[in-house]
């Protein structure tokens, strides 16, 4: 195709376009030249578009609309058997300097990845529409709202930010208004339809690039339509840009569940809570307390941007506006509020399994398993395949203020002052079920040597335990050991006295018979309380090399079939572990080199003489 067939495009995408913003209808017009579609459609947020959009993607087959009486206004769709993840070695952070990515993250020279980038995106949105949605990722009428415009060629992802983040003609208004900074986010699923061409179910490349430049805090996303790799207001804006942001501008952006608590006294405790990911952020933010008298509410349960405030307080905020969970494990009996948001509908799934009725299943939702249903594949399932029915990694993308215990609070753009935070993995052995750090360096410290076994929510092996700064080992768009002296500064700025108490912990570890040393899931309640009694200094606790640890008679484990002998388990430190454990810090230290806080190895020492004392 030339260019003077192009030209029409061009035209009509300025002529149409809703907004005089010059910055941005100049980014327009430089990708659709580049980009080449056959169309483009500004995005409005509004209800009447949503319905021609998911009505489109049913009729293209990427969406299957469920039974409306089990499902209102869900669609439910599997993607290539290849694009069902977060790719991490396709991840980059191109900055300026490759100081300044660090050893964590892949890094390219930022000019040389843009030529690379230019060519896989020319043409590539040719016989598509080119849909382009600005949003804002935190609240519209915040103090200084967070702006994006994603530009995509996947009506799957307008459908899906739709759900997960603020979009829309209110922002477009509010971007104009404040002549407002907006990262531009461009996104293709890098499959351009020739003329006459028929299209696939779910367009995608085998080739994957998901790249930030945080110096002109851009994204440029290209072969994948899966969720962490194209919806760019989620990871690539929230976490990697705006930890970037965060880091310049002396706030934290982190991968953090939001939880309120209120006890029996009725006083509200605010909880965040970093996990990797598929371990327990949704879960533990939707909990549903099994102890009497205890009130859990959510603000979010993937994203949190804190800041200290005036009052030098810790204050978060969830920029997101729905779920993306892991569908799996997700049930009645382990996570009812998960449950109840989902079947108020208004939800797209995506590599769950159909009923036969037109409802959507996955392992673990019901205690009872279909006699027969159509697994993520599209194949034939029953319980004897031996094949799990959903992908591991299968996700429901529901609205937020669809969950009943939605905190009123997570409306408020000042957000909620923070009490307790949680940093936690996924391991077998070694982590006590929790753990008190002694100060916020040593919290730091523990945030740090975090770790965990890798789960399905990235392409690649699962099951190996790696170590995971803060549960940000993907996402931090900056050099790991200028993040954590960032954590360790940031502090500064608040009320010494009302610093967040810090804990670790893990709700995964095993017993020599192999079960659960502890029954997790509303059960964690019981931990939380502790948590917060420590705070109020109401609490017991034994002190170890590593931290304070629970007294066994100091976790409330009323109606709880557990022995004190078991909780001893579930928290005991051992020195056998930790002697492997050190070995695997110190080499996990080893590799930040010079860019280490020496405070952190300071803490290493520290933790070295206890164990050898
Ligand atoms: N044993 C045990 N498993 C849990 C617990 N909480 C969550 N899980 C399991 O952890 C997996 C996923 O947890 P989620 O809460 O969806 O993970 P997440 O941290 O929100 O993950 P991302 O959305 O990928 O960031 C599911 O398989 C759950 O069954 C718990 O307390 N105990
Ligand atoms: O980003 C995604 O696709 C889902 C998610 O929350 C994670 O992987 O941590
Ligand atoms: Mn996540």
């Amino acid at each position: 195709m030339g260019d003077n067939a192009r030209q029409p495009v061009l035209d009509e995408t300025l002529k149409n376009a809703p907004t005089t913003h010059a910055k941005l209808l100049a980014w327009v017009a430089e990708v659709s030249e580049l980009t080449q579609p056959d169309s483009v459609y500004w995005v409005d947020g509004s209800e009447a578009e949503y319905k021609q959009l998911t009505d489109e993607l049913v009729e293209a087959g990427t969406l299957k609309r469920l039974n409306p009486e089990l499902f209102p206004n869900s669609f439910a769709g599997s993607s290539d058997p290849k694009d069902v993840a977060r790719v991490e070695e396709r991840t980059f952070i191109c900055s300026e300097n490759e100081r300044d990515s660090g050893f964590t993250n892949n890094w390219m020279d930022p000019a040389k990845m843009k030529g690379i980038l230019r060519e896989r995106f020319a043409g590539s949105m040719r016989g598509r529409t080119m849909y382009v949605i600005p949003f804002v990722m935190g609240h519209l009428d915040a103090e200084d709202p967070k702006f994006g415009v994603e530009i995509t060629d996947s009506a799957y992802v307008v459908a899906s930010m739709r759900i997960m983040a603020r979009i829309g003609s209110d922002v477009l208004r509010k971007i104009e208004e404040l002549d407002a900074f907006f990262v531009p986010a461009l996104h293709s699923v890098g499959a351009p339809l020739e003329p006459g061409q028929q299209d696939v179910a779910w367009p995608c490349n085998e080739e994957k690039w998901i790249v930030h430049f945080p110096e002109e805090r851009s994204i440029w996303s290209y072969g994948s339509g899966y969720g962490g790799n194209a919806l760019l207001g989620k990871k690539c804006y929230s976490l990697r840009i705006a930890s970037v942001m965060a880091r310049d501008e002396g706030w934290l952006a982190e991968h953090m569940l939001i939880l309120k608590l209120t006890s029996p006294e009725n006083k509200a405790y605010h909880i965040a809570a970093a996990f990797p990911s598929a371990c327990g952020k949704t879960n533990l933010a939707l909990l549903d307390p099994t102890i009497e008298g205890w009130k859990a509410e959510t603000l979010g349960d993937d994203i949190n941007w804190m800041r200290f405030g005036k009052d030098g307080e810790l204050r978060a905020v969830n920029p997101e506006f729905g779920l993306f969970g892991v569908a799996p494990g997700t049930g009645w009996s382990t996570n009812p509020n998960a449950m109840r948001a989902i079947a108020k509908g208004n939800s797209i799934f995506t590599n769950v399994a159909l009923t036969d009725d037109g409802g959507v299943w996955w392992e673990g939702m019901t205690d009872e398993v279909p006699e027969h249903l159509t697994d993520w594949q599209g194949n034939d399932w029953t319980p004897e395949a031996g094949r799990p029915a959903a992908h591991p990694n299968s996700r429901f993308c529901t609205p937020i203020d669809q969950v009943d215990m939605l905190a009123p609070e997570y409306h408020d753009p000042q957000g909620v002052a923070i009490d307790a935070i949680l940093f936690g993995g996924r391991r077998k052995t070694t982590i006590p079920l929790v753990t008190e750090a002694r100060d916020w360096t040593n919290g730091i410290f523990m945030g740090s040597t975090l770790s965990s076994e890798t789960t399905a929510a990235a392409a690649g092996a699962v099951g190996v335990v790696r170590r995971d700064p803060m549960a940000m080992l993907p996402f931090m768009g900056y050099d790991a050991g200028d993040y954590l002296r960032h954590w360790i500064t940031v502090s500064g700025k608040g009320n010494q006295d009302r610093l967040p108490k810090i804990f670790l912990v893990n709700w995964f570890r095993r017993t020599a018979d192999g079960g659960f040393a502890w029954p997790g899931f509303g059960d964690n309640s019981r931990v939380l309380k502790w948590a917060i009694e420590r705070i109020e200094g109401k609490a017991d606790a034994t002190e170890t090399p590593i931290g304070f640890v629970p007294t066994p008679d100091s976790l409330d484990l009323t109606g709880l079939d557990m022995t004190p002998e078991q909780v001893e388990e579930a928290v005991k430190v051992d020195p056998a572990e930790w002697a492997e454990e050190l070995k695997g810090i110190e080499e996990w230290y080893a590799r930040f080199g010079e860019s280490l806080p020496e405070q952190l190895s300071a803490q290493l020492k520290v933790l070295q003489e206890r164990f050898a004392a």
